[in-house]
This record gives C-alpha cells, sequence and structure tokens, in this order.
C-alpha cells in the first residue's frame, strides 16, 4: 500500500489566534482541492490556536488536518500549565508532536516522557508524531543511526503493534533544525530507512510499510522535491516555512507532485 505523503507544519511558539485564522485561509485558499488526494497537510499550532483553527476548518469544510505540539501524560488533575489528551481529543486535533528535539532539551523529556506521552495520544484516539534525531556531536561521532533508532524503539515501548500502524515518525537532526543546514536527500534516506528497518524488525515488514517516516529540518519549497523523491521520506515536519503562508502552499503542492498552476 502507497504512504501518503504528510506535511506537517509545526508553527512553534509562532503567531497569535487572529494570525493563525489568517494563516490557515490563504493556505486553504491557495492550495487547490486536487493536491490533497495526493498529500496530507496539516498545522500544528500553539495551544492557544488551536480553537480557531478547528472552527474554520469545520465551518469551511477545509481539508487541512490541525493537531498539537504536545500533550500531558495524564488525563486530569493538578498539573498546573499542562494540556490533557481528552482536551486535545475534544479539539479535533488529528496529530500530537511528540518528543521534539526543543522539549528534550528546554523541558528535560527523556525516552519515558515522550514514551508516555505517545502512548495518551494513541489513548485518545489521535496519531503521534514521535521526533527523533541526533546532535552534531552524535553525527561526527558516526552513531546518529544507533542514536536514532533507539530513540524511536524506547519511545514506542510497549506499544501493541496495531498501535504502531498509527505512529508517525519524524526524523529530525538537531543540526538542521533553524539553521538553514538542510541533510541531503542521501542523508535523510539513510536514517528514514534505518528507522523503517527498526521498526520492521519489531514490529513486521508490513506495519514498518505502513508508517510514514518524515523529515525535518530547515525544509522549504525548493528542497521538498528532492528529500521527498527517496524511497523513506514520505513528508516533512516544517518548521519555519510553514509560517509563511505563500511558501508553505507552494511546498505543500511540490510534495504533491508539481508547482501550483
Ligand atoms: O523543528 C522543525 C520542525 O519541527 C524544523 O524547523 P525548521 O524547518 O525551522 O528548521
Amino acid at each position: 500500500m502507497a504512504r501518503q505523503p504528510l506535511i506537517a507544519g509545526n508553527w512553534k511558539m509562532n503567531l497569535n489566534h487572529l494570525e493563525a485564522i489568517a494563516l490557515v485561509q490563504k493556505v486553504a485558499f491557495a492550495l487547490p482541492e486536487k493536491y490533497f488526494a495526493k498529500v496530507e497537510v496539516a498545522v500544528l499550532p500553539p495551544f492557544t490556536d488551536i480553537r480557531s483553527v478547528q472552527t474554520l476548518i469545520d465551518g469551511d469544510k477545509l481539508l487541512l488536518k490541525h493537531g498539537a505540539q504536545d500533550i500531558s501524560e495524564h488525563d486530569s488533575g493538578a498539573y498546573t500549565g499542562d494540556v490533557s489528551g481528552p482536551m486535545l481529543a475534544k479539539l479535533g486535533c488529528d496529530y500530537v508532536v511528540v518528543g521534539h528535539s526543543e522539549r528534550r532539551e528546554h523541558h528535560a523529556e527523556t525516552d519515558e516522557v515522550v514514551n508516555r506521552k505517545t502512548r495518551q495520544v494513541l489513548k485518545h484516539g489521535m496519531a503521534p508524531i514521535v521526533c527523533v534525531g541526533e546532535s552534531l556531536e552524535v553525527r561526527e561521532a558516526g552513531s546518529h543511526v544507533a542514536h536514532c533508532t533507539t530513540q524511536l524503539i524506547e519511545g514506542l515501548k510497549g506499544l501493541k503493534a496495531e498501535q504502531v500502524r498509527q505512529v508517525v515518525v519524524a526524523y529530525e537532526p538537531v543540526w538542521a533544525i533553524g539553521t538553514g543546514k538542510v541533510a541531503t536527500a542521501q542523508d535523510a534516506q539513510e536514517v528514514c530507512a534505518a528507522l523503517r528497518a527498526a521498526l520492521a524488525d519489531k514490529y513486521g515488514a508490513e506495519i514498518a510499510d505502513e508508517v510514514r517516516v518524515l523529515y525535518g529540518g530547515s525544509v522549504k519549497s525548493s528542497n521538498i522535491g528532492e528529500l521527498i523523491g527517496q524511497s523513506d521520506v514520505d513528508g516533512a515536519l516544517v518548521g519555519g516555512a510553514s509560517l509563511n503562508g505563500d511558501e508553505f502552499t507552494k511546498l505543500s503542492a511540490m510534495a504533491a507532485g508539481g508547482p501550483l498552476p
């Protein structure tokens, strides 16, 4: 079964809810419907924007998907500042990012935390986008493949094979995030293929064939074509370029196989 490419825009801590509405409208207006048959396009705004984005998508029956950038490990309770799985599910979220390198770094999230959050996302009927990626130091030591496959297997620990089908994996080398230094298409393919092989080893080839593995790190409309042309790269997790409506539309169109008309 062919995997449908996914382009997911991780807005990080950018855009208030009014700016979110303007950006979603711009992308929805500019990207012709026929492209959505070839590529799934999702936006991942900050929590404060999600209700506005949901209302727009549902009200105008837009084909865009939406999701969140993080989730609490708990369903409810005394966890000041956290946002729970049931809350995100109620907002119609399709995807939730877990284990982004910025959360691993700034919020000390370990593989165990990533694993608990991944389970929460699945428990509430959403799809986790599980991020892995190596630092420059690890890459220079040549242990990037082992580092990333370990992060993935630890992050998915205890899941049933059937649950793994729902997971999206994102390979984001830390040295390529927000730096303008995109990994070469061959670098991306090497790690994405290794991640799929690790999934095949643990959960079977049929499941590994279904799971989408994205690349993230300085993806733009000018490099998405080559990245997505790799056999194990099924799309992209896009940061900076997802904040510009024209650029994100162009990038999504390129991922669907052709430039905008
Ligand atoms: O971290 C990223 C997406 O999650 C990548 O960010 P940039 O596309 O800005 O490099």
